[in-house]
């Protein structure tokens, strides 16, 4: 088959065109308004307003420029060297040197719109490291807290059933383990406190039981591919074989805050019940995507746990406070005991789509990178950019199968996981007659952008790819 091209920010009717046009401003202004208030609360601070100032006028300019769809300028040299910024964009720029805003693969332009972002912030010596989705990463997550409280419970409640389990003989206990796997896969996967059968105080019974064979169902109608059998078969397999020594599960992240929460709980299950041993975290190392995670955001996320004036839980001997407390205190032993690992990469903030996870990409750590996830036994990738990044973003026929999409990715050794909820136009994977199925359902509320269901985030799949050649 040959390869389709990318998805353009001008191509008619699609989200991307819609995103390029409407959205980029208005995440740019709500850039210079957090910036904006971030000085009026350190206005003492005179250079520090000052050099806010530039960058403002700086934002501001960016903004006009987006509006305007002028050419997408290089990197100057200056802001290669002040902001470290990866020669790959330069690169791309050079290959295609008439691109504006207007006409551009989607993909690059996104990624670009970010990294041009951080060079204005990284040229001022005060505001280097600031992170300028803090503010709106921090508000997210503090209006999450229930969520975050009941996912806390239900863990408290789940680790002596885990303990408990060993006393199930076999099959009876495996058949709960995968159900608690599909569970937290599914809490991961959405990125919030879904109301499965999981309740807070469901006994195991409960949990094997039909009402909550009931809740699952629900839930998962709405993930239309769903590889997850085949993930708990490579995790099981592992353990079997392992004797539970050395289990690796690696997570390419996405969102900060619940999403970020919701992958911890799931490591936190895998680790308890043996599916693994060690769980490393993939972050960015700039400000990317809005609420995409850095590694301060993990440490923020512990200190929030136990902080009761963000997450307002009472007093510390209440049954919530004991919860967040517990999971923090978690958190922090698989970190000092190395079970839980967090890394950042450039690689991850590059344009470079995720076919470049190979031995050929050898300037940008593709190939490290590559090298690296071969000794994991399973690399979940979180979220829809990273989705993007998997298919190339590329306007593939959404039949086209999983393994094709993903070019070398489906033969070069790594197990993958992709759990993405479907915020974009590229969708692969489906069964002939499903996507217009979908649409006629999304066209009757959304008239004229009915194949837009697939960018509505109400959907999901979970993808699987051995990284091995099917036997033919
Ligand atoms: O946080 P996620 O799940 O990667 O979603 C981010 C998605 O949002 C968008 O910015 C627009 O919807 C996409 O470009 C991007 O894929
Ligand atoms: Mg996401
Ligand atoms: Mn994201």
């Amino acid at each position: 088959m040959t390869i389709p091209g990318r998805f353009m920010t001008n191509d008619k009717g699609t989200f991307g065109e819609y995103t390029a046009s409407s959205r980029w401003p208005i995440i740019i202004q709500n850039a210079i308004d957090d910036l904006t208030e971030q000085q009026e609360s350190e206005k003492n601070n005179d250079n520090k307003f000052k050099q806010g100032e530039v960058i403002k006028n700086e934002l501001k300019q960016f903004r006009q420029e987006v509006i305007n769809r002028v050419p997408l300028r290089p990197f100057t040299e200056e802001e290669i060297e002040v902001a470290n910024v990866p020669l790959s964009f330069n690169e791309y720029l050079k290959e295609h040197p008439e691109v504006n805003w207007g006409a551009v693969e989607w993909l690059f332009s996104e990624v670009y719109l970010y990294r041009r972002m951080n060079v204005l912030f990284q040229r001022q010596s005060e505001w280097a490291k600031f992170d300028i989705f803090n503010k709106l990463k921090q508000s997210t997550f503090e209006s999450s807290f229930h969520g975050v409280v009941e996912l806390a419970l239900r863990y408290e409640n789940l680790l002596p059933q885990l303990k408990e389990m060993e006393q199930y003989s076999g099959s009876d206990g495996e058949d709960i383990l995968r159900i608690l796997f599909k569970e937290f896969i599914e809490i991961s996967l959405w990125g919030n406190a879904t109301d499965l059968s999981l309740l807070t105080n469901a006994t195991l019974e409960e949990i094997k039981s039909i009402q909550g064979a009931k809740a699952r169902a629900a839930s998962e109608s709405k993930i239309v591919v769903n590889d997850t059998e085949k993930a708990w078969e490579v995790l099981t397999k592992a353990k079997a074989e392992a004797n539970s020594t050395n289990i690796r599960v690696d997570f390419v992240l996405d969102n900060s805050g619940f999403e970020l929460y919701a992958d911890l709980m799931l490591a936190a299950f895998l680790l308890q019940s043996g599916l693994a041993t060690k769980c490393i975290f993939h972050a960015k190392d700039i400000p990317y995507m809005v609420s995409d995670v850095m590694l301060k955001d993990f440490d923020l996320l512990i200190k929030d746990l136990r902080d009761r004036e963000f997450f307002p839980s009472g007093e510390a001997s209440t049954k919530e406070s004991k919860a967040l407390d517990l999971f923090a205190n978690e958190l922090d032993k698989f970190v000092s005991s190395g079970k839980i690992e967090f890394r950042e990469d450039s690689f991850w903030t590059t344009e470079l789509d995720y076919w470049n996870l190979d031995a050929k990409e050898v300037k940008y750590h593709g190939s490290t990178l590559h090298e690296d996830l071969q000794a994991s036994n399973l690399v979940i990738f979180k979220g829809d950019l990273n989705y993007r990044k998997l298919t190339g973003d590329r306007k593939w026929p959404r039949t086209t199968k999983w393994e094709t999409a993903i070019g070398p990715l489906s033969t070069n050794g790594i197990t993958s996981l992709s759990l993405r909820t479907c915020k974009a136009d590229v969708q692969v994977g489906l069964p002939e007659g499903l996507d217009a199925e979908l649409s006629q359902e999304w066209e009757k509320e959304n008239p004229g952008r009915g194949s837009w269901w697939c960018c509505s985030g109400k959907w999901a799949v979970i993808c699987f790819s051995s990284g091995t050649p099917s036997k033919k």
